[in-house]
């Protein structure tokens, strides 16, 4: 018997764009996630599965093993820590950054040169701990599950760390960037025991996945 693969993947743009890269594979989602409330999806293969959790929770999925493999951000990756997932394909998807951002008017460089503590609100608390420390930077964190944007409007906070594509949600704020922390992309990772007992079912589709990738590139 071939053992059943399960892929986790969260609804909206990584479902959306990892759909091509599966097709690559011969896998197609038979189901449609925003139009059914159902979480786990048929495929074309009766040996692959689709699970819709959140985005955060993709790599603890897979970690546990509850998924084979999954797509996930590199910001929600690096908040994660990466334990008991190997990420072998950046699949090049979901591409924006994560940046500092604070009100027009608020003098940046001033506040983090006079050594003040700086009030940063965001959901991205591990990454932003990291980049300020690496600057020597003191900071306050506040953590926040979603419109991080509000947050210096109102007074919550100096500073926001936050995803950025477009540019058009901080340009609606009236938001600026102050600093580029790193780029975002979306990674394949897959549980490390299911990458040995269940090589054989797994190769194929990395593989399909890292030319579909190549080729995009
Ligand atoms: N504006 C954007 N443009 C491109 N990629 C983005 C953008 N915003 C987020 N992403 C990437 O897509 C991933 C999924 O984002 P999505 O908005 O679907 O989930 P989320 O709302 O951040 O997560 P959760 O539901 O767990 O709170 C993010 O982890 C990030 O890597
Ligand atoms: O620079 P922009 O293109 O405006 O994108 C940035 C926004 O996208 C993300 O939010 P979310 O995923 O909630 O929003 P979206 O799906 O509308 O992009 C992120 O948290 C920003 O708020």
């Amino acid at each position: 018997m071939t053992a059943q693969l399960t892929l986790a993947l969260s609804k909206g743009r990584i479902f959306e764009e990892t759909l091509p890269l599966l097709e690559a594979a011969g896998i197609r989602v038979t189901e449609d996630p925003e139009k059914s409330r159902k979480l786990i999806l048929a495929t074309n293969d009766p040996g692959v599965r689709v699970i819709i959790v959140r985005a955060s929770d993709v790599p603890t999925y897979v970690q546990y093993g509850a998924a084979d493999f999954g797509v996930a951000g590199k910001d929600v990756l690096h908040e994660h820590g990466g334990e008991g997932l190997y990420q072998p394909i950046d699949l090049n998807i979901a591409k924006c950054r994560m940046s500092v951002a604070v009100s027009a008017g608020f003098d940046y460089q001033s506040a983090v040169h006079q050594g003040a503590r700086l009030r940063v609100a965001t959901k991205y608390t591990e990454t932003a701990r990291e980049h300020f420390a690496s600057k020597g930077v003191h900071v306050d964190l506040i953590k926040l599950y979603g419109s991080m944007e509000l947050a210096p409007l109102v007074g919550l906070s100096d500073a926001i760390v936050d995803l950025v594509s477009t540019g058009s949600t901080l340009r609606a704020n009236n938001l600026v960037e102050v600093e580029h922390i790193m780029d975002i992309s979306s990674r394949l990772v897959v549980n490390q025991a299911a990458l040995k007992l269940k090589r054989e079912r797994l190769q194929p589709i990395l593989e399909a996945f890292e030319r579909a990738t190549s080729l995009k590139a």
